[in-house]
Order: C-alpha cells, then sequence, then structure tokens
C-alpha cells in the first residue's frame, strides 16, 4: 500500500537535526526582525523555510522577480503550524488563554488543573486582535509565490466548531446564511459587528489587493487569488503566459460533492502511485479575476451549512479549493497547485445537542478529524507506515501532508473557558503537527503537449456536466407544467355539469355509486398511509444501518488511535474520564462520549420502528376490512377494472418499496464488509509487524528458536509460496489483476533484513526481491538448518518468546478443545 510519508523512523535523527536548526535560524529571523505590533505594513515575520520566497508587505506580494527555487527542493521542510484565537465572543467571558503579543510564537493555556499555565509553541499565534492581512501575509502569501514557482502548497483551517476557520478561509462578508435541511445555502452579506472583522484594519484605496475584489475582511480565499492575479498582471507582458483553473469540492458525510457544478457524489480515485483524483470534478479555466471570485462565491453558496446549538451557521462538510496555476513557457509548462482548506469543526454532541441527521454529519466530521489526527501522529511521531485511508478527507490531504507540499495548518482556538477541551484538543493537535518534516519535490514540469492534452480533456467533462444539469433542470419544470397546467378538455367539463345535476336528485345507483366512490377514496387513503409508513419504516432501517456502521468505524478510529497511544481498546477507566491530562485523553472522551450518543440514536430509532411497525399493523387491518366491503358494492364492469387497475398500482408501488428495501440491505451488506476487510487488513498489517519484529530479536539476539515457531514459520513462508503462485497463475491465465494489484496482494516477507542469506526469490519462486532469513528450501525442496541461516545458538533465551510459545500452546490446546 502506498503512502508512507518522507519522515521515516531512519530519518528521524536527521529531520530533529534539521528542525533545530530551522528552529534556530527562525530564532534569527525573529531578533534580527523588530516586533511591529499591529502595523500590519511591515509585516515582516517569516518562517525560516520561507525566507526569501516572497516578502509579504501589506499582505500582498510584492517580489518582483520569482527567486530561485532551486535551495527548496529536496530540502527538509517543517509543516508551518500557525495558531489563530478568535476574539471573545462576549468580552465579559473568563478565558483560558493568556494574552501573549499579537504574532508571538506562544501561547499560555490554562486546562483547569494546574497551579500554572501550560505554554504551546508554534511558528505563530494570531492573537485576537489579528487581522485577516497578517494572516494571509504570514502564512498564505509565501506559499502563492511557491505555488508560482511550480510548487504545490496547501493550507488548511483546524479547529473546533464556531473557532473561527471559515471567517479566516472566506470572511465574514461571504457567510453562508442559515438554511433549513435540505435547501441550498445562501450567501448574505453580513455587516461586520464586534465579532467579525472590527478588528480588521479599515479599507485604504490603493492598500487592497486587486481592485475591489479584496477588502480589509476578505478571507484566505480571495486574498489568494488576487495576489496570484496580481502577479499575473505583472509578468504576462514579460513572455510568460499563466493559465489559471480551480476546482472547489466538499465533503459531506463521506461524499464527495462538486461545489462548481453541484450534483450527486463524486468518486475518488487512486492511482497505482496512491495518487488521488476525484473522477468527474470540475476544473473550471479562466482568465478574469472577477470570475474566479464568481465561482468562488458560487462554491460557497452551494456549501452545506446548518445551524448547531454551538455555531448558527456551522460548515457541516470540510471544502477544499484547488487553484492551479500553468506557467506556459518555450521550456514547458511550469504547474503549480495551491489547496485551500476549510475544515468542518470538531464537535461535541453534547455542546451541540444534534440529534438525527446533525448528530449523524457529527459523527462523520469527528470520524474524520480523527483520522487525520491518527495521520499527523503517525508523521509527527516518524512512523513508518501512515495510514491514509481511513476518511476521504485524509486521502486527499494525503499529499499536503505527506511531503509533495508546503503546507501551512491554521489551527483556530476560542479563548472561552466553557471551549476548554476543544481549544486542548486543538492546541494538542497542533503542537503534533508542529514536529511533521517534509522533504520537498522538483516543481512540476509538464510537458507543452501534455498540458494541451490536460486542456483538452478538462473541457467536454465541464461541458457535458452542465448539459446534464440543464437537462435535469427541464425534465423537471416539464413534470411540473404538466401538473399544474392541464387544460381541461370539452368533454370533462360536461361530464363535470353532469354530476353537479345528478347530485341535485340523486337515484339509488347514484347513491350505490358514490357509496363505492367514497369506499374506494378510503381504500386509497389507508393505501397511501401503509405507503408512508413502509418509507418511514425503510428510512428507519436505513438510518440505523448507517448509525450501526458508524458506530463501527468509530470503534476502529478509537482503536487505532489508543493503540499508537499503547492503551489497550476499552472504554476510558475512571480516572482518565476527569482532569485528565495525557496527551490525546479528551479526544478520546469525545470520540467515546459520541460514540455514546450514536448508541443513544440507535435505541431511539429502534423505538421509532416499533412504533412504525405497529401502526403498520393497524393500517393494514383497516385496508383489509375496507377491501372486504368491496365485492358486494361492485356493480359494473366498469367499477371492476377501475379497481383492478388501483390494485395493479398497489402491487407496483410495494414492490418498488420491497426492490429499495433489497437494494439498501445489498448496499449495506456491502458497506459492512469493506469494513471487515479494512479490519482484516490491518489485523494482518500487525500480526505482520509482530512476527518481523519476534524474528528480529531472536536473530540479533542469537536466542534459540523454538520447535513450534520454527513450525510457524515455515508455514507461513508456504503461505507467501502460495499466495505467489496463485497470482502468477491468475495473471499467466489472463485474467488475473494487475501488476500493481498483484504486488500488493501478496504477503511480505517475514523480516525485510539487509544481511538475509537467503532470498525469498531464489528459495521460493517469489518476486519478493528483499533478501528473507526464514528457513531456506533448497534445490530438492528440503528446508535447510535453519540455526545456519541464523548463526550460531548463544546468548539467553528471551522470555517473550517462551511467553509466545506457551500462549501458542494453550491456544493450540484450547481450540483443540473446541473442536
Ligand atoms: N477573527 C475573527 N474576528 C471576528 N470574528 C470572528 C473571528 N473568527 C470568528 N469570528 C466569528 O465567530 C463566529 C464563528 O466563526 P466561524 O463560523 O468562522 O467558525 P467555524 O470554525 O468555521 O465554525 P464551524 O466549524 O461550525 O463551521 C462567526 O460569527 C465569526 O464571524
Amino acid at each position: 500500500m502506498s503512502g508512507t510519508g518522507n519522515a521515516n523512523v531512519e530519518d528521524l535523527p536527521r529531520a530533529r537535526r534539521a528542525v533545530k536548526a530551522r528552529e534556530q535560524a527562525f530564532n534569527c529571523t525573529m531578533s534580527r526582525t523588530p516586533q511591529t505590533g499591529l502595523n500590519v505594513r511591515q509585516t515582516t515575520l517569516q518562517p525560516p523555510s520561507r525566507a526569501g520566497a516572497a516578502t509579504a508587505s501589506n499582505g500582498r506580494l510584492t517580489t518582483a522577480t520569482p527567486p530561485a527555487a532551486t535551495n527548496m527542493t529536496g530540502a527538509e521542510e517543517r509543516l508551518m503550524v500557525t495558531v489563530r484565537i478568535r476574539p471573545l465572543s462576549d468580552p465579559g467571558e473568563p478565558t483560558c488563554l493568556q494574552a501573549q503579543p499579537n504574532r508571538s510564537r506562544s501561547l499560555l493555556f490554562d486546562d483547569g488543573t494546574r497551579n500554572k499555565p501550560k505554554k504551546y509553541n508554534y511558528d505563530c499565534v494570531f492573537g485576537e486582535a489579528s487581522t485577516q492581512e497578517e494572516v494571509y501575509g504570514i502564512a498564505v502569501a509565501p506559499l502563492v509565490q511557491d505555488v508560482l514557482n511550480g510548487y504545490n502548497a496547501a493550507v488548511f483551517a483546524y479547529g473546533a466548531t464556531g473557532s473561527g476557520k471559515t471567517h479566516t478561509m472566506l470572511g465574514p462578508h461571504v457567510r453562508p446564511a442559515r438554511t433549513n435541511p435540505g435547501t441550498a445555502a445562501t450567501l448574505t452579506a453580513t455587516p461586520p459587528t464586534a465579532n467579525n472583522g472590527a478588528n480588521d484594519t479599515p479599507d485604504v484605496p490603493g492598500s487592497s489587493p486587486g481592485p475591489s475584489v479584496v477588502q480589509s475582511s476578505s478571507g484566505l480565499m480571495i486574498r489568494a487569488v488576487a495576489d496570484i492575479f496580481d502577479y499575473i498582471d505583472q509578468h504576462s507582458d514579460g513572455g510568460e503566459n499563466f493559465k489559471i483553473s480551480l476546482s472547489y469540492l466538499e465533503i459531506y458525510n463521506e461524499l464527495i460533492r462538486d461545489l462548481l457544478n453541484p450534483g450527486g457524489p463524486l468518486e475518488l480515485r487512486e492511482d497505482h502511485r496512491g495518487n488521488q483524483s476525484v473522477a468527474g470534478l470540475s476544473e473550471i479555466s479562466t482568465a478574469s479575476r472577477a470570475e474566479v471570485i464568481q465561482l468562488l462565491l458560487k462554491g460557497n453558496k452551494a456549501r452545506t451549512v446548518e445551524p448547531t446549538a454551538a455555531n448558527q451557521t456551522s460548515s457541516r462538510s470540510h471544502a477544499l479549493l484547488s487553484i492551479t496555476v500553468q506557467n506556459l513557457t518555450l521550456a514547458g509548462t511550469k504547474q503549480g497547485r495551491l489547496f485551500m482548506t476549510d475544515l468542518a469543526g470538531s464537535e461535541r454532541a453534547r455542546k451541540t445537542k444534534n440529534r438525527g441527521k446533525r448528530l449523524q454529519e457529527g459523527a462523520h466530521i469527528n470520524r474524520s478529524l480523527l483520522a487525520l489526527g491518527n495521520c499527523i501522529n503517525a508523521l509527527a511521531g516518524g512512523a513508518r507506515y501512515v495510514n491514509f485511508r481511513d476518511s476521504k478527507l485524509t486521502r486527499l490531504l494525503k499529499e499536503a501532508l505527506s511531503g509533495r507540499c508546503k503546507t501551512v495548518m491554521i489551527a483556530h482556538v476560542a479563548p472561552e473557558t466553557r471551549h476548554r477541551d476543544e481549544t486542548k484538543n486543538t492546541l494538542v493537535y497542533a503542537d503534533r503537527a508542529n514536529h511533521i518534516t517534509t522533504r520537498l519535490q522538483e516543481p512540476t514540469i509538464l510537458e507543452v503537449e501534455a498540458a494541451a492534452a490536460a486542456t483538452r480533456d478538462a473541457f467536454p467533462m465541464a461541458h457535458y456536466q452542465n448539459l446534464v444539469a440543464e437537462l435535469r433542470e427541464e425534465v423537471s419544470r416539464l413534470k411540473m407544467k404538466m401538473m399544474t397546467e392541464r387544460p381541461r378538455s370539452g368533454a370533462a367539463l360536461q361530464r363535470q355539469q353532469q354530476q353537479l345535476q345528478e347530485q341535485e336528485s340523486p337515484t339509488e345507483e347514484q347513491v350505490k355509486k358514490a357509496e363505492l366512490k367514497f369506499l374506494r377514496e378510503q381504500i386509497v387513503q389507508t393505501f397511501k398511509q401503509q405507503m408512508k409508513l413502509r418509507r418511514r419504516l425503510l428510512e428507519a432501517d436505513s438510518h440505523l444501518l448507517g448509525l450501526e456502521l458508524d458506530a463501527e468505524r468509530q470503534h476502529m478510529v478509537i482503536s487505532h488511535w489508543q493503540s499508537r497511544q499503547g492503551k489497550l481498546y476499552d472504554r476510558l477507566e475512571e480516572e482518565d474520564e476527569e482532569g485528565s491530562d495525557s496527551e490525546g485523553s479528551s479526544a478520546l472522551r469525545s470520540a467515546w462520549s459520541e460514540l455514546g450518543s450514536i448508541e443513544k440514536e440507535v435505541k431511539r430509532y429502534r423505538q421509532i420502528r416499533t412504533t412504525t411497525e405497529h401502526e403498520l399493523e393497524e393500517c393494514r387491518k383497516k385496508g383489509v376490512a375496507l377491501e372486504d366491503e368491496l365485492p358486494e358494492r361492485i356493480s359494473s364492469d366498469e367499477e371492476r377494472e377501475l379497481l383492478s387497475l388501483l390494485c395493479r398500482v398497489h402491487e407496483l408501488e410495494a414492490d418498488k418499496v420491497s426492490l429499495q428495501a433489497e437494494r439498501m440491505a445489498r448496499q449495506a451488506e456491502l458497506r459492512r464488509r469493506d469494513l471487515q476487510l479494512l479490519r482484516a487488513e490491518r489485523q494482518r498489517r500487525l500480526c505482520e509487524d509482530i512476527i518481523s519484529t519476534q524474528r528480529r530479536i531472536i536473530e540479533e539476539g542469537k536466542v534459540e528458536m523454538p520447535e513450534d515457531l520454527r513450525e510457524l514459520y515455515a508455514l507461513y513462508q508456504q503461505e507467501i509460496h502460495a499466495s505467489t503462485y496463485n497470482s502468477g497463475m491468475q495473471t499467466a491465465a489472463g485474467g488475473g489483476f494487475p501488476r500493481d494489484a498483484l504486488y500488493e496482494a501478496k504477503l511480505p516477507p517475514i523480516f525485510g533484513h539487509e544481511r538475509g542469506i537467503y532470498s525469498a526469490s531464489s528459495s521460493s519462486g517469489s518476486e519478493w526481491s528483499a533478501p528473507s532469513p526464514l528457513p531456506p528450501v533448497d534445490s530438492e525442496g528440503n528446508t535447510v538448518n535453519p540455526d545456519r541461516a541464523m548463526g550460531p545458538l548463544v546468548g539467553p533465551r528471551l522470555p517473550s518468546i517462551n511467553r509466545l510459545r506457551t500462549s501458542y500452546g494453550s491456544a493450540q490446546s484450547s481450540a483443540s478443545s473446541d473442536d
């Protein structure tokens, strides 16, 4: 599986040295640079890795010539982590963050359990008085310059719900307004209040980057776009030819939606090199600054926003904006990409008081953020394997986090004491992220031809998507017309007049007819009621299934998280419950409490299901009684015909519902199997790690290999042979997997060991090139004495191996007694 971060175990000391050196360099920069207070025109604070990359003045790029990119390539780069503190919503409220000068490098956090507050260090801390311009100038402007130089860069806003992420990324004047469930959000102009932009510098003529699109309160996304266009305006005459395109998507409930061309969910694909791409996502090219801003606004409008108890306009999705800049030169096309991500806020079910759909959204949001936390922890700890696969968010951010990008994280915190837990979580996350080091890749240079082809390919996709959307609109408009504007024919009018006359002096036959009509209407109504209840049942079932799967996934993510902290998978102990200071324990507490909320929701829906079933049974009985009355009331063939048609319609409706139910059950089953596979895969990897480690201990400690363990290794080796052999057969038969899938399907050698004497390929025909220290097989197929391969048998026996043998023995005997 692909996706290992650059900071692997071997690199770690080097990475740490690099971090240290970088920190020293940073301190030098800091000491040379006088603090400028709130004077944003003098924004000189630069993280060392970006010193010289761009000079941010007034929040704008002022570099006339892009700096040489060579000194950046291949260099170790620390993920830049900044923290922004949102202003107090009520100035009188107690706060858990102690005031520090704006744009300092540390903050003091009172977690409520210690005598003195804890100090956290970051690349930059933006205080409550910070402006959008400052944040842009320090955190994003240098990245924009890198993108123009052909690098990829990413900035993501992280933090709890209501901590100010959307404010930073979009700004207050483009906030989506609250929506009713199921309707699209609309953008409203939010007048600046004490809490939304009052701290920003007022607009000064000529000070805003780009004509009229950027205001003092504008968010980072608009500022970045304006800056890119400014640069292009300045450089297009000098023989450079730029092309800009953008895509904008959201991940809502683990489904990807195109925000520039909203429609059904899109598929996330991975190529054989582990690169992620979203199939069918529109990539819109434009040469106009105004058009880009319009597209951005359109995308924000389409974003899923709902009010929660914690935030009136809470973003319920993660939004990812990607701006691609291609610089077409004679040598080829230099391509840089800027990813800007506004993450949905982590939240606590108890605080947000969410239920039903909101609760499920919250669970998805928290799970993906927990998965992101797992990746950050793994990367920061220099893990060899980083699991980006737990959520779509981490798959999409893989590039940003694993080193192919210059990345800036802007962690957002709320200063109020009532948000202490969330603030602590964010600070700990950010602190971990501070340790991630990555290695930059060469700038992307595309061939001129390839770039042209990409442009050609991109066009029809967007074109057809628009066409389909327009056609759909047309069809629904026509349907509405048919229902509301169908003209009455002359014959229908005549019949209506006749009925009116007859009502004045009804005959016996007419009375019967009226009764039958009444009966029929009652049957239809009962049927409709039945269908409504059936649908409710179906929805309850579907919701229950979703919740159960959510719970299962939640268990998985928590177990992964806990295992990284060396804890057994279990609910938190009593002493962990309150006031525990262990790193990440409050994240775990909230994950567990969310799981509790999901379980409560499951109970509630089970109750709804039981009640609905009961109502359905009653309704069904009523329907049967009404239908029993029918035969004696039917007097003509015409009525019989009508009723049989009615029955047919009912049957078809019922079939439809049962088909829907069947499909739903199948989908759920597939999802469940996916989960099981994921879990099995994770267990398999763990087992392999355990085996490799034990093997290494045995070899390095020169411990005598116990007989039964040797047999187990031999079995394992055979398993490798068998899977290699089977995969080979499949390929030979022509119906097998593609080459890379085949490679993935094979079991790895027990231990990829440099000084190994035997190579798996020589002993087994396996294509593993890493030498294996396994008991080798000689040319006749007999096992060679493995002690020779492992060196002389000396040294103490490791107790852990003996324990392993004992536990294996007891497991075997209990397994055989089970048999
Ligand atoms: N730096 C700031 N200056 C002024 N007001 C701010 C600032 N940051 C946030 N706010 C205000 O705080 C409120 C919450 O901010 P916002 O909606 O951006 O939070 P969020 O983190 O995006 O929340 P969610 O995750 O729920 O979407 C808004 O009213 C916003 O205007």
